[in-house]
């Protein structure tokens, strides 16, 4: 589970807070997209929850542990995957989630990293080839591959199909729906509100620091969401 609470963040020597209060909780099994425009604090949320940040207020907690007091105990319970994967061009697909899980010191068995990539949606024969020649989209399912091989329980994602083609974008939210059956907490930051509906659960839109509208998927179509966000964006998130 995910949980901000009134978590605020003032960047020193700036007006107005970057991030405002912000009070969400994301359980186990479900999927919160958070939506907003250019400077709206979405990128400091998840660096307060990966506890990159110390909040100014508040708390940003992952399965129950404060991300400021206990940065690594917060990191051994969310996997984050970045809006670009860094992986080892020279290595395999393998041969990068094998020395990623051995970094973050979970104790996969190695018969498992094959199946986890294939569950990631990287196909077989990409597997054992340097990643060097690798998509976008092939680094994004081999980022999710060593988020599900160290097991974590949350899942933080930031721009994770920007610059993926509109069938590597489906697949991708295929694999959050599936992830998301199986238990785990997602937050997504995403421009996509494509992504976003499709994705389901909840869909955040940020303005100014603040959470200002929270949408269920399933309540709002894409035309009603694209057209809160504009109005949300313009009246500086009090629409
Ligand atoms: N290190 C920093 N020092 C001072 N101000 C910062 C710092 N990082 C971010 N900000 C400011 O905080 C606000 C929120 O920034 P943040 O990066 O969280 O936005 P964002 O929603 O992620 O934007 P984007 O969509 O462009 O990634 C912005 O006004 C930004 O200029």
């Amino acid at each position: 589970m995910l949980e901000a609470r009134g978590l605020t963040k003032r960047y020193e020597g700036a007006g107005a807070p970057a991030l405002d209060r912000l009070d969400l909780t994301v359980p186990a099994g479900e999927v919160f997209c958070l939506l907003g425009p250019n400077g709206a604090g979405k990128t400091t949320t998840v660096n307060l929850f990966l506890g990159f940040l110390a909040p100014t207020e508040g708390q940003a907690l992952v399965c129950g542990v404060d991300a400021a007091k206990d940065p690594l105990g917060a990191r051994a319970r969310l996997a984050y995957v970045p809006e670009t994967v860094t992986l080892y061009g020279a290595l395999t697909g393998l041969e990068n989630l094998g020395y990623f899980v051995e970094v973050s010191g979970a104790a996969t068995p190695r018969s498992e990293f094959l199946p986890l990539l294939l569950a990631a949606g990287l196909p077989e024969e990409a597997a054992t080839r340097p990643v060097r020649a690798y998509s976008k989209g092939m680094r994004q399912k081999v980022g999710v591959a060593i988020a599900l091989a160290r097991r974590a329980q949350a899942l933080v994602l930031d721009e994770p199909t920007s610059g993926l083609d509109p069938l590597a974008a489906n697949e991708f939210a295929k694999l959050i729906e599936r992830l998301r059956r199986e238990g785990l907490a997602v937050l997504m930051v995403t421009h996509d509100l494509f992504l976003a509906k499709q994705c389901g659960g909840r869909i955040g839109v940020m303005a100014q620091g603040r959470l200002a509208r929270v949408f269920g998927a399933e309540d709002v179509d894409h035309l009603g969401l694209e057209r809160a966000y504009l109005d949300i964006v313009a009246s500086g998130g009090t629409a």
